[in-house]
């Protein structure tokens, strides 16, 4: 059958007016969700506009750069008989990815002190395909290990970590890629198992210098992230060295491939006592926390669009 120009223009301009009213719904659906469950934020993913967002709920755009099973899917051939099943699978794939991406995103703004604990939604449009996220923060098992964290060092000393190592991964110094690592908490052991590698910078500092809960420290303590070793950060913030070396024993401990001796040591020395480390690696550019010798966080700034500080930093 022979389709006129007409009858084409006419499929296209529907094709566009039935997506646009496919995006206003979505839209639309998404805020009355916040609205309704009182959400502390809805995160975005991907290509939208929230308009009508209410404005006491923050909107948190993340792009996307994973490659999804939609696009496994155009290669596939029509008229293989597995083509339904496969689908459905992707399909879970594709929605259980989405989950997980939400999750991650929220712990992430959650330990950097952008949104409170509450419910979360997330919006994913991708290829044309929209899904909802519903998400209760209190339940993931990444807040919960966040909230142990913060029993044991003061969230803003945290949060002071976090940013600083987000933003050593991010800028490096001086054109150059920088790695290092806070060890935060259970001071006196740390300091125990640890020894200068250089002459101590902080050694006879006031301890207003050696706050690092104050930004004004920052700049000083990106500057130092170019010693070779680890900060040591009391749980309060006050640091006490740069340029050390844990004596830990590494023997028992196991990472995952590629990870280095100064990741294995720092998350040895959180097995052998209660402190939390924040390693940021030079050569991967991403930024861990672990506790109790296990990875609680990871963060690859390449992969997700964080604001921090009013900068995007991609
Ligand atoms: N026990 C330790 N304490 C402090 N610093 C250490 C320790 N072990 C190694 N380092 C330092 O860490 C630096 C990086 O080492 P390495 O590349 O093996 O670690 P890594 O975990 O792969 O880090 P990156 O991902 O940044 O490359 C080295 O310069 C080394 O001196």
């Amino acid at each position: 059958m022979e389709i006129s120009m007409e009858q084409e223009a006419h499929s296209t301009k529907n094709s566009a007016a039935i997506a646009e009213s496919c995006r206003d719904q979505v839209e639309k659906s998404a805020a009355s969700l916040a609205q309704s469950l009182g959400a502390v934020a809805v995160f975005v993913f991907g290509d939208l506009s929230l308009e009508n967002m209410p404005p006491q709920i923050p909107v948190i755009n993340i792009s996307l750069h994973l490659k999804t099973v939609i696009e496994k899917l155009s290669f596939m051939k029509q008229d293989d008989p597995s083509h339904i099943r496969e689908m459905a699978k992707n399909l879970t794939r594709e929605a259980e990815g989405n989950t997980s991406m939400l999750q991650t995103a929220a712990a992430i703004e959650y330990a950097l002190g952008s949104i409170n604990l509450g419910v979360v939604i997330g919006i994913v449009h991708f290829h044309e395909s929209y899904s909802i996220v519903v998400h209760n923060m209190a339940e993931s098992g990444t807040i919960r290990l966040l909230r142990e964290c913060e029993k044991r060092v003061s969230p803003e000393t945290l949060r002071s970590v976090l940013h600083l190592s987000l933003g050593i991964a991010t800028k490096g110094r001086e054109g150059k890629k920088v790695g290092t690592a806070f060890i935060i908490g259970d001071e006196e052991e740390v300091m125990n198992r640890s020894h200068q590698m250089i002459l101590n910078p902080y050694r006879s500092q006031d301890t207003e210098e050696t706050n690092i809960n104050r930004r004004d420290n920052w700049e000083s303590v990106m500057g130092f992230s170019q010693l070779d070793g680890v900060f040591i950060v009391s749980a309060t913030g006050k640091i006490l060295a740069a340029g050390r070396y844990l004596d830990v024993d590494t023997r028992d401990l196991s990472l995952e491939k590629g990870l280095g001796t100064r990741h294995l040591s720092s998350a040895s020395i959180t097995r052998d006592t209660i402190a939390i480390a924040v390693i940021v690696s030079e050569s991967g550019g991403t930024v861990r926390m672990y506790m109790d010798g296990k990875e609680v966080l990871f963060i690859d700034p390449m992969q997700s669009v964080l604001e921090i500080d009013g900068e995007k930093m991609t």
